[in-house]
């Protein structure tokens, strides 16, 4: 008898491991592992969802007992073994349930509130079923339109392309028709002959056409993303040098189809760096690297280049970004690279569009991805090359269950399937910085800009001793940097700082900044009731008149939005055209690459934003960089928030002088002395990382230590307290005596959203106790847990708060 081993969707310590159902008749030739079904579960025989993971021959006696399979609700495996495998390692590693792994690898449109239906493709020769589809060709797909045997057949029809299986989603765009065109010709070099020498736009037709031989090329993007002419296109027409036909309009959010960029020819750095890689990817082996570029180094062009080498091998690309430079430039670097061969997965899709680029990636059609976090469970086959750019970045971690590291996950898949994973950062993490120093990663270096350009001059501007004018938001410096190159005609970035602010008061003499007495958290000014108030704690007092630290009077409202500065700029520079970019500005579909495009077509001569500009931006006329505030990230209470003033500095300042002309740097601050700030002036990382490390070893933080947070939360704050020290009070005696446990202490943000919070930080360099000790946490809190405690272990957090 054959029994199908499933992870059932409820997510509790006692259900994360299989339970064993019998498979029904009709369905055991047609139910595979990586499908979903829907089974009875528990006492009452509640139906719930589940995966499954396993198949397995057993003698029926020996199982008398056991439920069955309701139905299948996939007719095909949705994963495939690899995700299962990873699954169950994954949450594992993240203290989570399995069935939150699996369902974090899948597309939102294949989560249970979205209907499944099957849709008649073909002609059916069975009686039963084609009497079905006689009404309407799609029809629910569940046990009151199908029964047992009927599912059996389905998964038949499906293999003989007869059916298929749709998820219906809300917002499903309607498929459109759209023109294109394709090529007619065969002689290129004739045909040219037959152009004038200054028919450009003729000429630009001819050499898109001879780039793209076969693909259907349509019309409107060529007209308007490569600025080809429809007269153009009419005289080809009736020269039958192309023809247009009709073709199905997809949902492809960046519209790029055409391939118009070649490999460039590569420097000495990078060529030893992709020869190194592509010597991996060619002999399968695991290797993972670190490659360490200044900005402007070129390491898009290593990636874009070792992806080449596994397509050629006939494998595929797996390619993550952070979400935040995930910009329409970095893809359409890689679409115009590889044209139709790359899907692209991000938060900003619609439901309807993450879902068929993750068809796309499933059926083989896509063989490049590029996503951010989530794209790490692209449903790939035969990878052949991984690779991480901003390795650094902290929205690779996950907050949510399941607390995976994108970086680990990406080093399991390379694992998997014995190919080499790059990590690529201009500022890399002090981890993996120091694992390619102990020889772990292979270490790749491009140590200087493209075209011998240097790296831009930095100065720092002491705010401290700025006379008060303009608000305390420009000094003179600045702006009389900007309005120079305005004058040259050549375009300037502006970031604003607001990693972790809003709006706060700030001493102008001393640079105290009004924190919360209960959070170790700055204080938000609200003009509406005059008060300065906590945003989690809800403290709230009077803005005070003088600086509680050294009694000036100079203490100032601080850390403006982008809204204002802009307003500002306006005033003092009327000339400037300024256009903004943050939450506001960008939540609109498509605002983000409308903002970048007219910049870049130099529409305006300043582009001012948030940390969302630091990183990935590459416009060859932009020769001056201003950080208006360099310091509202330095007081976090975090051990890494050094690191990332440092990484934001360093990176935003490589936007500046990329191409010919020669950038330019200035950054304010109130902490011109602070080691970060000076470093960043150096965009010395190296330095850095020299500095960093010892400060770290002196604290027995991260990399010398690994770090783990559990929080105990609770609406009554004596539960979550008592569960707290219990929980440190057995983890101090079974962990081993070089472990150190910090806590319990209430959580810097003690107290969110009502529930009261406690965390205790375990730091550990190798304690063989500690997964089972952890496990064994879980497992005894379940009592508590149904009285409303919640208990969350996270692995390497990125925050403290
Ligand atoms: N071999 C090359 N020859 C000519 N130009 C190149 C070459 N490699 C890269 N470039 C160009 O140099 C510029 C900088 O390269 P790229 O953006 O890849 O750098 P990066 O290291 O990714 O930078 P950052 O970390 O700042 O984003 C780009 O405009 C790119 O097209
Ligand atoms: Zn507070
Ligand atoms: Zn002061």
């Amino acid at each position: 008898m054959k029994i199908a081993k499933v992870i059932v969707d409820v997510p509790t310590m006692q259900t994360n491991t299989p339970y064993s159902y019998r498979i029904p008749n009709g369905l055991e030739t047609q139910l595979k592992r990586g499908m979903r079904v829907v089974v009875p579960f528990g006492n009452g025989n509640r139906k719930v969802e589940g995966f499954v993971v396993d198949i397995e021959e057993t003698d029926a006696k020996q199982s008398p007992q056991l439920k069955e399979i309701d139905r299948t609700m996939d007719l095909v495996p949705v994963l495939n073994d690899e995700l299962i495998k990873l699954s169950k390692w994954l949450a594992d590693k993240t203290y989570s349930f399995q069935i939150s792994c699996l369902l974090t690898m899948l597309p939102n449109a294949m989560k249970a509130k979205y209907a499944t239906y099957v849709k008649a493709i073909g002609p059916i020769d069975d009686e039963d079923i084609s009497k079905k589809f006689k009404a309407s060709d799609m029809i629910p797909f569940d046990s009151e339109h199908f029964d047992g045997p009927e599912m059996g057949k389905l998964a038949k029809l499906r293999k003989a392309n007869k059916i298929k299986v749709v998820y219906k989603v809300q917002n499903e765009a309607k498929k459109k028709q759209e023109t294109a065109v394709v090529n007619q010709i065969n002689d290129f070099d004739g045909t040219q002959k037959q152009i004038r020498k200054n028919a450009t736009a003729q000429l630009n037709l001819l050499e898109v056409l001879q780039k793209n031989p076969k693909q259907p090329l349509v019309q409107s993007h060529l007209v308007k993303d490569l600025g080809i002419s429809n007269s153009a296109i009419k005289s080809f027409e009736k020269k039958n040098w192309l023809k247009k036909i009709q073709v199905e309009k997809y949902r492809d959010p960046y519209k790029h189809e055409i391939k118009v960029d070649q490999p460039k020819k590569l420097t000495k750095d990078q060529e030893d760096a992709v020869k190194e890689i592509n010597r991996s990817i060619d002999s399968h082996q695991n290797d993972t690297y670190l490659l360490e570029g200044v900005t402007g180094s070129g390491k898009t062009e290593v990636y874009l280049q070792t992806i080449q080498r596994a397509l050629d091998l006939k494998e595929t690309a797996l390619m993550l970004v952070p979400e935040i430079s995930l910009t329409p430039q970095m893809v359409n670097r890689v679409k115009n690279r590889f044209g139709n061969q790359v899907a692209v997965i991000h938060s900003g899709l619609s439901t309807g569009e993450k879902y068929d680029e993750w068809r796309r990636i499933n059926s083989g059609d896509a063989r490049v991805v590029v996503g951010a976090r989530s794209a790490v469970f692209a449903p790939l086959d035969n990878i052949g090359i991984i690779i991480l750019d901003e390795e650094h970045d902290t929205s690779y971690k996950q907050d949510d269950n399941p607390r995976y590291h994108t970086r680990d996950v990406a080093i399991w898949r390379g694992k998997y399937h014995h190919c080499p994973v790059v990590l690529g950062s201009a500022t890399p993490s002090l981890e993996s910085r120091a694992r390619a120093g102990k020889g772990v990663y292979k270490f790749l270096r491009l140590p200087k800009r493209i075209n011998q350009k240097h790296l831009p001059e930095v100065s720092i501007v002491d705010m401290t001793q700025e006379e008060e004018t303009h608000d305390g938001i420009f000094s003179g410096e600045l702006l009389k940097a900007i309005d120079q190159r305005i004058d040259k005609n050549e375009q300037v970035v502006l970031m604003l700082n607001r990693r972790g602010f809003s709006s706060f008061l700030m001493c102008r003499d001393c640079g105290y900044v009004l924190k919360c007495p209960n959070c170790d958290i700055s204080l938000t000014l609200h003009m509406d009731s005059h008060t300065m108030k906590c945003h989690y704690c809800g403290f709230e007092e009077p803005i005070p008149k003088y600086c509680p630290h050294c009694h000036s009077k100079n203490i100032r409202y601080f850390g403006t939005g982008t809204e204002k500065v802009e307003k500002q700029l306006h005033e003092l520079l009327p000339k400037a055209r300024v256009v903004r970019m943050d939450v506001d500005t960008t939540r609109k579909k498509g605002s983000h690459e409308k903002i970048l495009h007219e910049f870049g077509d130099h529409h305006f001569d300043i582009l001012l934003g948030t940390q969302m500009i630091a990183k990935g931006l590459d416009f060859p006329n932009v020769t001056l960089v201003g950080v208006l505030n360099a310091d509202t990230g330095l007081d976090l209470p975090d051990f890494r928030s050094s690191e990332r003033t440092f990484d934001l500095l360093t990176q935003v300042s490589g936007r500046a002088g990329r191409a010919d002309k020669d950038g330019e740097v200035i950054i304010q601050t109130y902490n011109p002395e602070n080691y970060v700030i000076q470093l960043a002036k150096h965009q010395d990382y190296e330095a850095f990382y020299q500095k960093e490390m010892q400060l770290r070893h002196l604290a027995d933080y991260s990399p010398y230590f690994f770090t783990i947070k559990v929080s105990i939360s609770s609406l009554n704050e004596k539960q979550a307290a008592s569960e707290a020290y219990d929980v440190a009070n057995y983890l101090k005696g079974s962990l081993n005596n070089k472990t150190i446990i910090l806590g319990p202490t209430p959580r810097p943000i003690a107290r969110m959203k009502r529930r009261y919070y406690f965390q205790i930080i375990i730091k550990y360099k190798r304690d063989l106790k500690l997964n089972q000790s952890l496990k064994h946490v879980l497992q005894v809190s379940q009592k508590e847990v149904r009285k409303g405690l919640r208990i969350g272990i996270d692995p390497e957090p990125v925050s403290f708060m």
